[in-house]
């Protein structure tokens, strides 16, 4: 069990007291200080350098008003995010997410995780997160937009190709990063495509970025797997979740052999022991921004949980793609009572700590978001290369690329989980390979 540093106590103290109710943030923060004790007792220079203090505070946290209006003609007000937590290792890069649920320590504790995530990728890239509590669910395309350039009229400013470069997460995906993209070009006159990332092909986005934190999560799920000898080659698999990361993930498990026979969204969950059949589910997603109880309807054999969850299905393996905190203590042990063997998360902290304490205890292999869903952002890094070189790469040279480097991930977070002495601990892994890494450079850079 992770026990936290005497010495990061006082670190933690202060996080929590500096950012008052932001229980995410604190979630986070906690769950990487865990992991720094023995970095901490085999680097004192950080310490003395209060190298992590500084990573526990943004560099910059934007807070704005977005007002637009409806197709009503009624005037809406949300509000806008964009914390600028970590620049170290390149401009600030992450996700915007649009949500009613966002507040500011939704995006701390997404732009936290965002610092050694992007570390790990070993591209040039720091960490940063936004959003608003904007509901885009039920709006039309028009509002969308409306709400899109009215967000952009202030975030402009705050970002560029060399000085912060958002992308997609929640709610924000090709349509908006358009909306976006064409408001930024018209109030600054630059074609500046490196500003943002998950554009579309035809207007300098890249190949597989839509399938890339999917993919992703797969290629490492894949690792875990090869590692042991094994495959996906006949595995029965659970994925919570039916947006962009789930199903490019059923996409590739079908791709492998695997057989994905349950996924979901925030109304419930549908169980097709069949295999999902990809097509239709995209159909109704993407096509109609159906529900997944519409594809059960519309599926031979296949049943609606009203507001159930996956993880009651028994599986081999569990990939959480939906978000923060989805898989609780409960869901954890009705994963190891039906055999789960391996868990790797697709979003951002959807395991609760309790959680991932007990799937590891009982010996689940277990990879935490910062090293499993990183194929996302390390694919907008990508997109970055080709924008700035005016170039574009095929989707197998682009695919390959993303499987070289969540191979890479996989055999760091090993390698540095023994190196620390806690072998096989992929969270261990994880937290002290990026840390160190972006750690490394805070030192460098000097006290700024
Ligand atoms: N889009 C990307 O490139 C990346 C996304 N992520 C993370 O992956 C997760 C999913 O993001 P996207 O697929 O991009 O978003 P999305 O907006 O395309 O899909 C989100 C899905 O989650 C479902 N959902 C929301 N709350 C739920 C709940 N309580 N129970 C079950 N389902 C629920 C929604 O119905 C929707 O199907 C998020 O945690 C995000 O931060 C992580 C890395 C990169
Ligand atoms: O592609 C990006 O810049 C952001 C991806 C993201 O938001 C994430 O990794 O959570």
């Amino acid at each position: 069990m992770p026990v936290l540093d005497e010495s990061l106590v006082p670190i933690l103290d202060e996080v929590v007291a500096r950012n008052p109710g932001e229980r995410e943030f604190h979630q986070a923060a906690r769950e990487v200080l865990e992991s720094l004790g023995p970095v901490v007792r085999k680097h004192p220079e950080y310490a003395d350098a209060e190298v992590i203090r500084r990573l526990c505070e943004p560099e910059r946290q934007i807070i704005f008003r977005v007002p637009w209006q409806d197709d009503a003609g009624r005037v809406q007000l949300n509000r806008g995010f964009r914390v600028e937590f970590n620049s170290a290792l390149g401009p600030y890069k992450g996700g915007l997410r649009f949500h009613p649920s966002v507040y500011l320590g939704i995006v701390k504790f997404l732009g936290f995780e965002q610092i050694f995530k992007n570390a790990l990728t070993g591209l040039p890239i720091g960490g940063a997160k936004g959003g608003a509590d904007f509901d885009p669910k039920g709006r039309s395309d028009a509002e969308v937009m409306r709400f899109c350039q009215s967000f952009m009229t202030e975030l402009y400013r705050h970002i560029g190709e060399y000085t912060d470069v958002p992308a997609g997460d929640i709610g924000v995906g090709g349509r908006e990063i358009g909306y976006l993209f064409g408001q930024y070009k018209r109030i600054t006159n630059r074609y500046e495509s490196g500003v943002l990332t998950g554009k579309g092909l035809t207007w300098g986005g890249s190949q597989v970025r839509p399938e890339a934190t999917g993919y992703g999560t797969v290629f490492f799920a894949d690792e875990i797997l090869r590692t042991a000898g094994d495959s996906f080659d006949g595995k029965r698999v659970v994925i919570s979740g039916s947006g962009n990361v789930a199903l490019h993930a059923i996409e590739k498990i079908h791709q492998l052999g695997g057989r994905v026979i349950a996924c979901s969204d925030s109304d419930g969950a549908v169980v097709d022991e069949a295999g999902l059949d990809l097509e239709l589910l995209k159909e109704i997603k993407n096509g109609h921004r159906g529900r997944v109880s519409d594809y059960a309807a519309a599926r031979d054999g296949a049943r609606h949980l009203a507001g159930g969850t996956v993880w009651s299905v028994p599986c081999d393996i569990a990939l959480p793609c939906a978000t923060q905190n989805e898989l609780d203590e409960d869901d954890a042990k009705a994963l190891i009572r039906n055999g789960c063997r391996i868990v790797a998360e697709g979003a951002n902290m959807p395991t609760t700590p309790a959680a991932i304490r007990l799937l590891v205890d009982a010996g689940v292999r277990f990879a935490p978001g910062k090293a499993a869903n990183a194929g996302g952002v390390a694919t907008s890094a990508l997109e970055m290369q080709q924008n700035a070189s005016r170039d574009s790469w095929s989707f197998d040279y682009t695919e390959q690329r993303l499987g070289e480097i969540m191979r890479s991930i996989h055999d760091r977070c090993l390698e540095t989980a023994d190196e620390y002495g806690t072998p096989g601990d992929y969270v261990a892994g994880a937290n002290i390979a990026g840390f160190t890494q972006v750690a490394d450079a805070v030192l460098a850079l000097g006290v700024i």
